[in-house]
């Protein structure tokens, strides 16, 4: 345990009727502080699942997450995980209630989880915490219900940043977005970042968004296929399941093309007991040991994992 952040063997196994199903399965990583970590992968390997864990919204079925020196996994009131480590969902539409104000969403962390009796200084604070987001202090009157999506998610990320907590993970935080407010939603995100000097998690599907982590975790039906630091991964992707993801991402977004890869369609739903590579069905590099062995992680350079049969 080095970093500030710890996510130590974390398991998640979801059970439907008689099925169990492997959302995650051994996941390990760290954070430092003032990080970004970018967890990447498709829809179903997991990246929310991990998130929610680390921040106490989930419980793991096993493993531990460690930020400063307290286990999060041990905490029994939620209160005070969320004082520390906030989450900020993928969907603002869903995730808050339309006939509330701004000013009613912004109060309620200040009062219930930082418990600040004066009125005026949780004023003050939801106005500073509007202008950092770029909105004034008028939509502290406004109804969400009167809010574009845009505006929407500036409010649930001032949410989460107005108590000043030491972790935040945001789930596709531009999925919701159109495409030309993305740009300014991340680098808001990256800027309040910067500010607080918080730990940060960016789960998203998409690579190029990834690129501006410092580090990035590819996940793949729930394990943890490759890790490292962002230009590693971007420039030199060493899991096939890696490259596949770089060979579909527009030239002009990471000014570098990769020869497209041509891999075996499969449903990419975690399979019960995984024996082996999850990847081995699509991969077109496999080999008979990727059927059966799960491949150990390999240090390729200065801190790039990979967990890949080709280079074991
Ligand atoms: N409450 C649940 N009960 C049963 N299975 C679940 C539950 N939540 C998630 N899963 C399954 O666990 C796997 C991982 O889901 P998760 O939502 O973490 O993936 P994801 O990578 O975030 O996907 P997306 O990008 O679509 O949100 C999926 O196969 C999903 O169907």
């Amino acid at each position: 345990m080095s970093k500030f952040i710890n996510i130590i063997n974390i398991s998640k196994y979801y059970r439907n009727n008689k099925i169990v199903i492997t959302a995650l399965e051994n996941i390990n990583l760290e954070i430092e502080q003032g990080e970004i970590l970018a967890v990447v992968g498709e829809s179903g390997s997991g990246k929310t699942t991990l998130g929610k864990i680390t921040v106490g919204l989930i419980k793991p079925s096993k493993g531990n997450v460690i930020i400063g020196k307290q286990d999060l996994t041990k905490v029994k009131n939620p209160k005070e995980i969320w004082k520390i480590a906030q989450y900020i969902h993928q969907d603002p539409y869903s995730a808050l209630d339309p006939y509330m104000t701004v000013d009613e969403v912004l109060d309620r962390p200040l009062q219930y989880l930082l418990n600040i009796n004066d009125k005026n200084d949780r004023n003050n604070m939801k106005i500073e915490m509007l202008n950092k987001v770029d909105l004034d202090e008028k939509y502290l009157r406004k109804r969400i219900q009167e809010l574009s999506g845009g505006e929407r998610q500036r409010i649930l990320i001032a949410r989460a940043f107005i108590i000043s907590p030491k972790y935040i993970v945001a789930d596709e935080p531009t999925t919701m977005i159109d495409f030309i407010h993305r740009r300014d939603v991340i680098n808001l995100l990256i800027e309040l970042k910067n500010t607080y000097n918080t730990s940060f998690m960016l789960i998203t599907h998409d690579i190029s968004t990834a690129s501006i982590a410092n580090n990035i975790a590819v996940i793949y039906k729930g394990r943890l296929v490759e890790y490292g630091n962002s230009d590693d991964i971007i420039n030199e992707p060493l899991h096939p399941y890696t490259q596949l993801l770089m060979s579909v991402v527009p030239e002009r977004l990471i000014n570098k093309s990769f020869p497209k890869i041509n891999i075996n369609n499969e449903e990419s739903f975690p399979k019960i007991n995984i024996k082996g590579c999850p990847f081995v069905n699509r991969c077109p590099l496999a080999k008979e040991l990727c059927k059966t062995k799960y491949p150990d992680y390999i240090n390729i350079g200065k801190n790039h994992l990979v967990a890949c049969n080709l280079y074991q």
